[in-house]
């Protein structure tokens, strides 16, 4: 399995990338969509409806299959052989944000369920503010993968 994995390294590589940037996508959008929403449709109109079907479509035929992927072939370069060195900070600064984008993720799923009932009780405010999250975890997790930051660089 290490030398399957060793062969394909470059591969899985690129196809984690390519996941990667369909799921922040889809994180940096969700959130704006719920601004708009949240700010100035009303609850029951034909724009409501429409909102609601954007929403549902941009989670489940680009997001969750995205984070899916992003998280197979992350995992598969973490069980690369010679790939990740735990004794170094920037495999545990990449795990706790790749967690935190994960639960960002359910948060905004969660979210969803609500506009789609008609319950949304959050302010356009929430929305703007929740959409830089994604954007912080971002610079932390890619100066962790490609800069691979150590304690003594600081
Ligand atoms: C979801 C769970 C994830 C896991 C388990 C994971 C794990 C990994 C591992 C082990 C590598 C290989 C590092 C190397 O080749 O030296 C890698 C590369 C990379 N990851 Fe992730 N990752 C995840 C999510 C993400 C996310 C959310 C982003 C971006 C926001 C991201 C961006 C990158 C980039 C840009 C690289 C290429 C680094 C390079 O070759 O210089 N990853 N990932």
């Amino acid at each position: 399995m290490g030398t399957f994995l060793a062969d394909y390294y470059l591969w899985t590589k690129s196809l984690h990338v390519i996941s990667v940037l369909a799921w922040m996508a889809g994180l940096f959008y969700l959130p704006r969509l719920f601004v708009y929403h949240a700010e100035v449709v009303k609850t029951g109109t034909e724009t409501d409806t429409l909102f609601q079907t954007m929403e549902r479509r941009l989670l489940r035929a680009i997001m969750n299959p995205a984070m899916i992927a992003t998280w197979i072939f992350g995992l598969a370069l973490v069980f690369t052989p010679g790939i990740v060195d735990w004794s170094m900070l920037w495999p545990w600064t990449k795990a706790a944000s790749v967690i935190a984008m994960t639960a960002f993720h359910m948060w905004l799923a969660a979210r969803r369920k609500d506009f789609a009932a008609g319950t949304n009780s959050r302010a356009g405010r929430t929305y703007r503010m929740m959409n830089e999250l994604p954007t912080l975890l971002m610079l932390v997790i890619v100066f962790s993968a490609v800069a691979k930051w150590n304690f003594w660089d600081f």
